[in-house]
């Protein structure tokens, strides 16, 4: 009998049947107890349901890996593998979490009204807000004949429309909100777009910036920056709705947060466009390219190439938001050249010389990064069917 392109002796066959006859039976045991966990998790999910606690619970977490991995090393298992086994369960947790609803931290709120609801962010928020019990309105590109009616007796307004029309949006239409109205938006720059609120409307105003996209299954451990605008009490509620999701808040002032997007919006988006660009330029096999794929590569490749998996007109309202990006992209163009010139001068001693100094700056980002990518990389391993 041959085992893949390997041949083998009648007794080899047999010891390994009967070893892998024991391994699956383990691995049935394995799938009872999970069965029996998640049993486990959805009635822990009820009780923090019903006493309106979000199911994420980073303390219950970070103790529970704790004890395992000690519990793990005395058993002689890597506490890495424990550790492992257990985050990829308690995600399925916080997915599974969706079936069960939200606490509705404000039920006084009659009307959420999403502009740009049938938007993929839009359709997110409508989703959770609606599984938390509020009455969520849509308004979208084919509805302004009832703005009106839609947008009468709103407790919260979400602007989620394409960067280019945001402000002039926000100017012409929704003057005439109710005063308590609050008044927020989900775009993925904030001073300007919290201007135009400021501007148009009395009342509470906040800026949102979810820094995920519309395909996370759950918002547990997320990151939502917040933007303050206007009388932070009365949208104090929608921020506790927020962290019920499990997102992190993370409050930012807005100028800051839109320089910091220059380099981790833009910039970054604007180099993978070029980086896949030259891919197709090249005319590049990516079929050997992945053959001949390091781990680091394919996720390098995957990171690329998933821009192109997604809509041109977002990456393309993202990367030209800010006339200031210019400068980020323009200065990355220049150390790239300059990058290169060193290179054509065959000036190695400088390459190393340069490196180091990088090095040196990232401190002990360097080291947390390397480690952080190894269990990444080792997942992506893990994908290889062959
Ligand atoms: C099950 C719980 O809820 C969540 C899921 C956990 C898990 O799957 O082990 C642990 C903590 C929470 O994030 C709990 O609080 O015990």
């Amino acid at each position: 009998m041959a085992d893949g392109r390997f041949e083998m002796s009648e007794k080899t066959t047999a010891e390994l049947e009967k070893l892998r006859g024991l391994i699956d039976g383990v691995d049935q045991e394995l799938l009872k107890l999970l069965r029996q966990r998640l049993d486990l998790v959805a009635q822990v999910g009820a009780v923090k349901h019903n006493a309106g606690l979000p199911i994420y619970a980073p303390q219950r977490e970070a103790a529970m890996l704790a004890k395992r991995r000690v519990e793990a090393e005395s058993l002689g298992v890597s506490p890495q593998l424990i550790e492992d086994v257990l985050r990829r369960l308690m995600r399925e947790s916080y997915l599974n979490e969706k079936d069960v609803g939200f606490k509705q931290v404000n039920p006084d709120i009659n009307k959420v009204v999403i502009i740009g609801g049938r938007g993929q962010l839009g359709t997110l928020f409508a989703q959770m807000l609606t599984l938390s019990g509020y009455p969520v309105h849509l308004l979208d590109k084919d509805d302004w004949d009832n703005a009106d009616a839609i947008l009468a007796g709103a407790g919260l307004v979400l602007v989620t429309v394409p960067i280019a029309i945001t402000c002039e949006l926000i100017r012409s239409r929704l003057q005439g909100l109710p005063k308590d109205c609050i008044l927020a938006d989900l775009t993925s720059i904030k001073s300007q777009p919290l201007q135009a609120m400021l501007e148009t409307h009395c009342g509470p105003v906040v800026g949102l910036h979810p820094m995920f996209g519309p395909d996370v299954g759950s918002l547990a451990k997320q990151v939502v920056v917040v933007c303050h605008g206007r009388q932070s009490e009365a949208y104090a509620w929608l921020l506790e709705q927020i962290a019920i999701w499990g997102a992190r808040l993370v409050e930012a002032d807005a100028g800051k947060h839109d320089k910091a997007m220059q380099l981790v919006q833009a910039m970054r988006h604007f180099s993978s466009f070029v980086y896949g660009l030259n891919l197709c330029r090249e005319q590049a096999d990516l079929d050997s390219l992945l053959q001949f794929s390091s781990p680091i590569y394919r996720l390098e490749l995957a990171m690329v190439g998933r821009l192109f998996a997604q809509s041109p007109e977002l990456y393309a309202d993202i990367i030209f938001a800010q006339q200031e990006s210019l400068g980020a992209i323009s200065d990355y163009l220049n150390n790239y050249a300059g990058a290169l010139a060193m290179l054509k001068a065959g000036d190695r001693d400088g390459f190393v010389r340069q490196f180091r100094e990088v090095a040196e700056w990232f401190g002990d980002f360097a080291p947390q990064f390397r480690s952080e990518s190894r269990s990444m990389l080792q997942s992506v391993n893990d994908m290889k069917s062959h």
